[in-house]
């Protein structure tokens, strides 16, 4: 039987390891490694690695932020953000994000973000484990922290950004209950690169909410 799913030809992977981790070059936020390997047959190999330097002790390199504003007679919202990105070359449209400071808790994390890219002061409802972002080019990791705004709160009334120097954020509201769309709108009107993150809760906001609750039928 083919057991290639389930602990047969893909339990081999736990036989891989690293063996060597070598810096290449470095510079202040980024370094580029050679790491070598042992691949699930017993070969050794190389793969091209890049790690951030700035995590220190925390267990994951950054924050990824998923607010919801709620206010009373408004339909409930997503707070994105939108910024030039240098390493894309455009605007992308994001989760409020950023990364984990020294001895800084993943949740305390999320509000700082949250608070200085958005204004809102919200708290922390959920999180993720680590989650890898791109692990066929870099270790980055990031926690999924869920954030519920209250926007009646009078300190949420006027939000005010707290940016850093070079720092330049839009923020935008995104209806949740048209989430996938609304995404879809922005993407054709503007120039902008959708956050894989985002795209992926919308695909999935769009399954999970189209008939949850149909039975399967006899599939041609
Ligand atoms: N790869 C980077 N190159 C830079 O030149 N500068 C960088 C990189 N990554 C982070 N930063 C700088 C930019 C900000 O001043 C700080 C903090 O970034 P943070 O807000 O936590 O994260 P992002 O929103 O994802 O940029 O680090």
């Amino acid at each position: 039987t083919n057991m290639s799913h389930e602990g047969g030809a893909s339990s081999k992977s736990s036989t891989s390891s690293v063996l060597k981790e070598e810096v290449i070059t470095e510079g202040k936020w980024v370094k580029f490694e050679k790491t070598t390997y042992v691949d699930p047959s017993g070969n050794v190999r190389i793969w091209e690695t890049v790690k951030r330097t700035t995590k220190k002790n925390s267990s994951a390199d950054g924050v990824g932020i998923f607010a919801v504003l709620k206010r009373t007679l408004h339909y409930d919202c997503v707070v994105m953000v939108k910024q030039f990105r240098p390493p894309m070359g455009c605007y992308c449209l994001e989760f409020p994000a950023g990364l984990i400071d020294e001895n800084e808790s993943a949740e305390a994390a999320a509000l700082r973000e949250l608070q200085e890219e958005t204004g809102y002061k919200g708290e922390v409802v959920g999180i993720s484990p680590v989650t890898c972002i791109d692990p066929g080019l870099s270790n980055c990791t990031t926690h999924i922290v869920s954030v519920n705004i209250n926007g009646d709160d009078p300190e949420n009334i006027r939000p005010a950004q707290q940016l850093a120097e070079g720092e330049f954020v839009e923020v935008l509201l995104i209806p949740l209950h048209h989430f996938q769309d609304k995404i879809n709108e922005i993407v054709k009107k503007e120039h902008v690169v959708v956050d894989t993150k985002v795209y992926a809760y919308a695909m999935g906001m769009t399954l999970a909410t189209a008939k949850p609750k149909e039975l399967p039928v006899l599939k041609q």
